[in-house]
């Protein structure tokens, strides 16, 4: 696939995404102030009965989801819909390696919303959620995305006796603030804590919410196209998947990877972007260590990656390479 190249340089991220990832002022200040507006003047006057405020659907499955969702595209004029997706989508193919996401929710909560804990059926490797709450000047309780931390996720591993654990070492809290983008694992067990406190839609919880879609095929930016990257990854990695079948542990879960290719074909830069990868529980036997089985299969794909060889070009290209284990 072929995509484009971004406008601008794009600072190189810490680390590969895992869990959890946050990422604050993610829009453009003005234009994450022009969505939070458009929610603002529809519920600014309300005995105004205008037909836009009609596509609200108050979500209701028990106990489980209690919220007031939309979607987004129904909401926002074309151009502020078509931006945001614009960001998003580039946001999961440079920073994430995924290539799309699902047309995105927007929903409020207000006094007895939330989310109980659940995990998400297969949308995507990764789940966003991007706030347009006024945080700040929020008038209720509650309303963090809540997130499993690893030690309840593997209880008994770390389990010491004699020493008890309270709500605040089993959940990690998210604060929505406006503009921060929160991306994690939706294989995670999560959930939005009961927002308490106001009835009020300008003063609800306000997010943005979706998942990043696995991605499909290669892409490509840059001076190579499909026909000159497919035959050098396929030779450098064919030899790999014989080796991570038969030497190494069983993992579950997502790795994508940027590379980029210099003018020369050599390449130049190998970075993992997502490793959301988990090992098979019953490869941990005998005192095998997850994190080094774990990093023999990324090893291997990096080394593997490290080694191919592209034909010259007039210039450079970026290739993003997905893998999924399941
Ligand atoms: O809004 C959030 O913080 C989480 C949303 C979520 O988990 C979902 O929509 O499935
Ligand atoms: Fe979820």
């Amino acid at each position: 696939k072929q995509v484009p190249r971004p406008a601008t340089a794009i600072a190189p991220p810490a680390g590969p995404c895992r869990r959890l990832l946050t990422r604050d002022d993610f829009l453009p200040a003005a234009q994450a102030a022009a969505l939070r507006r458009s929610f603002v003047s529809r519920f600014a006057d309300p005995r105004a009965a205008s037909s836009e405020r009609f596509c609200w659907d108050n979500w209701h499955v028990g106990d489980q989801y209690n919220l007031v969702r939309t979607p987004a595209e129904q909401f926002f004029d074309e151009a502020d819909y078509a931006a945001l997706c614009e960001a998003l989508t580039s946001f999961g193919q440079r920073e994430l390696g995924c290539d799309t996401i699902t047309p995105p929710w927007l929903s409020y909560y207000v006094d007895g919303c939330s989310q109980a804990l659940h995990t998400d059926a297969w949308h995507g490797p990764f789940a966003f959620v991007l706030s347009l709450t006024d945080w700040d000047a929020r008038a209720f309780t509650g309303g963090e995305t809540m997130l499993m931390t690893p030690a309840v996720l593997d209880f008994w591993r770390a389990h010491e006796p004699g020493t008890a654990i309270e709500q605040a070492s089993m959940f990690e809290l998210v604060e929505p603030r406006f503009n921060r983008l929160t991306v994690f694992d939706p294989r995670v067990p999560h959930g939005v804590r009961e927002v308490r406190g106001t009835r009020d839609p300008l003063k609800a919880r306000l997010v943005l919410h979706g998942w990043f879609t696995p991605a499909q095929s290669v892409a490509i930016a840059g001076a190579l196209g499909e026909e000159q990257v497919e035959p050098a990854l396929n030779a450098a990695l064919e030899p790999m998947y014989e080796r991570l079948g038969s030497e190494c542990a069983r993992v579950f879960g997502t790795l994508n990877v940027f590379v980029h290719v210099e003018p020369s074909g050599a390449v130049g830069d190998v970075r993992v972007l997502a490793d959301t990868l988990v090992v098979d529980r019953a490869e941990l036997v005998g005192g095998a260590n997850e994190d080094d089985l774990r990093a023999e299969n990324v090893d291997a794909i990096v080394a593997a990656l490290e080694s191919a060889c592209f034909p010259p070009s007039a210039g450079s290209t970026d290739v993003y390479v997905p893998f999924s284990f399941v």
